[in-house]
């Protein structure tokens, strides 16, 4: 693995409910950028995004992560992750479940402070998180993802159902983190996120159908945009099949 990637997916195949759901995959996601990952409901993102943080069972490949196999106890404090649903707990406050997080990953406690002001959510710290909206709530989770100098950061669909403004902040701080040298993998159904993205990785039926700029997918393609580009790259598959 150079010194350029986070992350180094190798003929990776996974089986769940006896399908197989990820078909070898070979991927390597560079270091300091923000890569989507983008395909249809079902297509293998949470699956592929299971395998990086270590908490997927893997039938076949290897998962390489800032040199470490994936889940590697030393990774703890390196990988940041929130999953689809919030990891939070319910009759703790906003600011109980950041310090518990903090406490668990042997973070700075003033990073919690931090963090909450990061998402959004300053002034909503003694809020208990059974009273928080959906897209607080999975804020908070994003929060915890954020906690300490993660050198990754991997996020499964991290703005759905939040309001526009707060998607701009949030790919505003997804920048900046990148900007910082943070590398960032992030999960999305929404191929207008495509744009604000450095990389892209689509994926269907468990296979990279491409990874790389969007502009060689639309250069590819010879579509305007990411969502086109994308369909067109599927019917291309579909005829030469
Ligand atoms: N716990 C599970 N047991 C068995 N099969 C599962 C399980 N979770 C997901 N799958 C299957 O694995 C495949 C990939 O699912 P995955 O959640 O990775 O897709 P996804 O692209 O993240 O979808 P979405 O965008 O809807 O979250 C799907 O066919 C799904 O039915």
């Amino acid at each position: 693995m150079d010194n350029l990637s986070a992350t180094e997916v190798r003929g990776l195949r996974v089986t769940r409910g006896g399908r197989e759901v990820l078909s070898g995959i070979d991927a390597q996601i560079r270091a300091g950028r923000i890569t989507g990952l983008l395909g249809p409901s079902g297509s293998g993102k949470s699956t592929l995004i299971r395998a990086i943080v270590g908490v997927q069972r893997i039938s076949a490949g290897s998962v390489t992560v800032l040199g470490h196999p994936a889940g590697a106890a030393v990774l703890r404090t390196q990988v940041g992750y929130a999953g689809q649903t919030a990891a939070v707990y319910p009759d703790l406050s906003v600011a109980e479940n950041l310090r518990y997080f903090a406490a668990v990953r042997g973070d700075d406690p003033a990073e919690v402070q931090r963090v909450i002001d990061l998402v959004g959510l300053g002034g909503r710290e003694k809020q208990l998180a059974s009273r928080l909206s959906g897209g607080q709530l999975s804020r908070v989770s994003l929060a915890v993802a954020l906690l300490g100098r993660s050198r990754l950061i991997v996020l499964d669909e991290p703005t759905v159902g939040l309001d526009p403004v707060l998607r701009a902040e949030l790919w505003e701080l997804f920048h900046r983190l990148a900007g910082q040298g943070v590398s960032l993998l992030v999960s999305s159904h929404a191929m207008d996120e495509a744009e604000r993205c450095d990389e892209l990785m689509l994926l269907r039926e468990g296979r990279l159908l491409f990874h790389d700029t969007l502009a060689r997918l639309l250069e590819r393609t010879g579509e305007p945009d990411a969502e086109r580009g994308f369909i067109s790259l599927v019917g291309n598959m579909e005829v030469a099949a």
